[in-house]
């Protein structure tokens, strides 16, 4: 590095001995005076342009040190002149730039690097003196300088570019809204000949799913060729330069759908200059709606024409400037003329000289056409003639009629001679035309561009029950109260509608009628503009809603119903859409929970279960795997346990069926409460005790008894496996009645059933077989265990003593045991043997056991 400043005795810091002790010193300026008194070449020219260039320029030393800059840098910073900027320049940058670096730092580095370079562009944050925040951009360019190099610095404010790339993005914003809102197909394109956007009418214009499919398909969009023959993309590639260079261009173009459905259309391109960058964006109007009401307005034409053509009445027309400029057929006739030129050029001489006041029949035409103009219609007798001079006496009516932006002068001329039979003819053509408005069964109405209602059918005046047409036309603001139900002012909805028919094309909306007598009409009203020659008129089309509504009521009416039939159902029943929501319930699901109402129930269904089922699945995934069980099977039916919002459980058996609602599924889900069941079941238990049991000692009676030894014993003899039967008695059990009383022996009764069936196992049976008779059926058991059972049960009865109120009692047992044999014949037999061995046992002295 050349050290060309050393002279001025100014070392830079880093390359003083001392830069580690005060690194964090910045260089100082060299004094402007000196960098000027410098001779140079390209620095001098330089110079002289730095003042002019509107940006900030900063003249460094290679060693990156500013030596000079120009004006607009002292204004810029808002600084005296350049000296304050050179001496204060290093208070222009804060400590540290954004990047972390220090300023110093970083612009010590850029300077070397631009002298190594060339030329060189980075970011920078300046601040002025009062601290406000300038992010710039520099451009560094490497200047000769002598031997060296000097380095000149550009600055250029970022804030202005950030406010201007905000005010494009804004700009960039409102576009799109513009874009989006405007009713006609429009796409935007680069100058290449890039589709790069499109709106949302285009997207609907050719029937496709999205903005991005129209950009990749658009040259589907257009059929490969032209109806000139020229290739599409050509064409509008040749289209695109046009508008470039021309601004706007406009040409017919053929598009189509991706199906092949043909789009006549009419572009317009127009050229936007968009910030620095030029694009092209296409307007295309659908010509489809356009031909088809051209074509309508041509047959309406051809219509009117061959009407005007067929009028029974001589018609002809006045321009403004009193020209007679058409006639119809009929005048022809009358005149016994060739053709409707002849009777052009001849017109004046299809009347006398003189009308029959005696005043002159040019001067006359003119004044009653002027008048016509003027008053709109008159009507007057004419003395016509035939070129032959036969005179022909008339009535006239001249009307002025709008013709495109003007008026003409129509002239009805009713030859008198014959206006019977013409009244007549006159009135069919008229009532064709009108039974036809008539019969169409909506009401209808028009309306014209300055708001009027002009017309009607006679659906109109049937359906506010009115005396005719003309009182429709008189009364129509009577015929809707005066707010809509909205509470909007109905002359004032009505204004906008009409609008927006006139705009739009078409409007449909509801609309609050009433007749005279003040009964509502609600009603469906359409608004169609329709192409009038070169205006619009609007055709309105109401639909009486009432009797759709009264269809709606009776819609409603079954629906009630069938809530009355799901309410008074009485189980609890519930609905669950595909997204399994829970979206109605019954008032027995409301009561089962003992909740407010059904509001409570769907809103708090989650907390009527507990967080986990009895099988431990959670209660949130079980449900949902149920509900999609029942939506692909049509039909599950599973325990579950529900509660109360106490947490009181409610056991429930639910059943989920699937059922069509409409053109989709829901599931119905039935839930039993199986405490109620619960309860039959111990009812159930409880008859069942009563029918098998005695009541006195709980043991079961003879008759279970033996129904079920009887099945036993059959069994038994099939398996061949061993059986007992043990009868037992009580000892002496008179006395205890006698002396204690009765309900002292229905107590020992009780205790000693209880002390026998706790010796046996749960499969013996015990019952009592007569008063104070107890008899136990042993299975798989043979003699000699049933025969020790026996004795445990003597030994334990024996030894224990049984509590009457104060007194303690002490009885004793007799047994018997048998065993089953195949000599028995039957059950029977084996109780026999049971019971002698019994009566053995008393007869050996009681308490004891006794084997058969
Ligand atoms: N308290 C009470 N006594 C009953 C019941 N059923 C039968 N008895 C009595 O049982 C007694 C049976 O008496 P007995 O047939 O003479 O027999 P015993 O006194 O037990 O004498 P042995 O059997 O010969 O030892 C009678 O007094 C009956 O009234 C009953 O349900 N309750």
């Amino acid at each position: 590095m050349k050290r060309e400043h050393d002279a001025t005795g100014v070392l830079p810091v880093w390359q003083s001995s001392e830069i580690s002790a005060c690194a964090m010193d910045l260089p100082r300026p060299i004094p402007f005076s000196s960098a000027q008194a410098e001779d140079s070449d390209a620095y001098e020219w330089m110079k002289i342009m730095l003042d002019a260039t509107p940006l900030c320029c900063t003249v460094w030393s290679a060693d990156a040190r500013p030596i000079d800059c120009n004006r607009t840098s002292a204004t810029f910073f808002e600084l005296s002149g350049k000296q304050e900027y050179l001496d204060r320049f290093y208070e222009l940058s804060p400590e540290f730039q954004p990047d972390g670096r220090t300023s110093h730092e970083a612009a010590a580095h850029a300077i070397a690097q631009a002298i190594e370079v060339g030329t060189l562009t980075l970011e920078w944050m300046h601040r002025k003196l009062d601290g406000e925040p300038v992010p710039a951009e520099i451009t560094l360019v490497r200047v000769r300088h002598g031997d060296g190099y000097l380095v000149a610095s550009y600055m250029r404010d970022l804030r202005e570019t950030k406010a201007r790339e905000t005010r494009l993005q804004e700009a960039d914003e409102r576009l799109r809204l513009v874009l989006d809102a405007t009713p006609l197909g429009c796409t935007l394109w680069d100058t290449d000949s890039h589709i790069i956007d499109c709106n949302d009418a285009a997207v609907r214009l050719f029937d496709l799913s999205s903005k991005q499919e129209l950009m990749e398909r658009f040259y589907d969009l257009s059929p490969e060729f032209q109806s000139n023959g020229r290739n599409s993309q050509e064409q509008a590639d040749e289209y695109t330069r046009q508008v470039v260079s021309d601004g706007q261009v406009s040409f017919d173009w053929m598009h189509q759908k991706l199906n092949g459905e043909r789009i006549p259309a009419h572009i317009t391109l127009v050229r936007i200059e968009h910030g620095a960058k030029v694009f092209v964006a296409g307007y295309i109007h659908d010509l489809r709606q356009i031909i088809a009401s051209q074509t309508e307005m041509r047959e309406a034409d051809d219509r009117a024409r061959i009407m005007f053509e067929a009028t029974p009445l001589c018609c002809n027309f006045w321009d403004e400037s009193l020209h007679n400029v058409d006639c119809n057929q009929e005048v022809i006739g009358l005149f016994e003329l060739n053709n409707k030129q002849e009777y052009l050029d001849h017109f004046f001489e299809l009347s006398p000289e003189f009308q029959p006041n005696g005043r002159r029949s040019d001067e006359m035409a003119l004044e009653y056409v002027q008048q016509a103009f003027r008053d709109g219609r008159i009507r007057f007798e004419w003395m016509h003639q035939k070129l032959n001079g036969e005179p022909i006496p008339a009535e006239i009516t001249l009307v002025r009629v709008k013709y495109g932006e003007h008026y003409i002068v129509a002239g009805y001329t009713r030859d008198l001679r014959e206006t019977k039979s013409m009244l007549s003819e006159m009135r069919e053509a008229d009532e064709r035309t009108r039974i036809m408005l008539d019969a169409t069964p909506l009401c209808c109405n028009l309306w014209d561009e300055q708001l009027n209602n002009i017309d009607c059918n006679q659906e109109a005046v049937n359906l506010f029950e009115l005396k005719d047409k003309q009182e429709y036309l008189d009364r129509f603001f009577e015929l809707s109260p005066e707010f809509q139900p909205n509470g909007r002012p109905t002359a004032e909805m009505a204004a906008e509608y009409i609008h927006q028919a006139f705009r739009d094309g078409r409007v449909r909306f509801e609309w609050m009628h009433q007749k005279l007598n003040g009964e509502p009409v609600p009603a469906e009203i359409t608004l169609v503009r329709v192409k009038w020659r070169e205006h619009y008129i609007v055709a309105g089309y109401t639909r009486d809603l009432r009797e759709l509504k009264a269809s709606l009521a009776e819609m409603r009416e079954a629906d009630e119903r069938t809530r009355i039939m799901l309410d008074a159902t009485p189980m609890c029943c519930n609905f669950w859409d595909e997204n399994h929501h829970n979206i109605d319930c019954n008032q027995e699901a409301v009561n089962l929970f003992g909740l407010k109402d059904k509001q409570e129930y769907l809103d708090r269904f989650f907390e009527l279960s507990p967080e986990y089922q009895p099988d431990g699945s959670l209660s949130r995934d079980k449900a949902q795997i149920k509900i999609n069980e029942a939506f692909t099977t049509g039909r599950v039916r599973f325990e579950w346990m529900h509660q109360k919002l106490n947490g009181e459980p409610i056991p429930a058996e639910i059943t989920l069926v699937r059922v069509r609602r409409g053109d989709h599924d829901i599931v119905a889900g039935y839930t039993r409460d199986l405490r109620e069941l619960k309860s039959t079941i111990t009812l159930l238990n409880k008859l069942e005790k009563i029918a098998f049991t005695d009541n006195l000692t709980g043991a079961y009676n003879r008759h279970f008894f033996l129904e079920h030894a009887e099945k036993e014993y059959r069994k038994c003899l099939e398996t061949d496996s061993p059986m007992c039967v043990i009868m037992f008695d009580l000892d002496f059990f008179k006395v205890i009645n006698d002396t204690y009383g009765h309900s002292a022996g229905d107590v020992i009764l009780k205790e000693v059933t209880a002390t026998a069936q706790s010796v046996l196992r749960p499969y013996d049976l015990l019952a009592r077989y007569g008063g104070e008779e107890f008899i136990i059926l042993i299975t798989q058991t043979s003699l000699g265990a049933a025969s020790r059972l026996a004795e445990r049960i003597r030994r334990k009865i024996a030894s224990a003593v049984f509590q009457y109120r104060e007194t303690p009692l002490r009885v004793t047992i007799s047994l018997g045991v048998a065993e089953y044999a195949t000599s028995d014949e039957s059950f029977e037999t084996l109780v026999n043997k049971a019971d002698k061995a019994l009566y053995k046992a008393k007869h050996r002295g009681r308490n004891r056991v006794e084997l058969f």
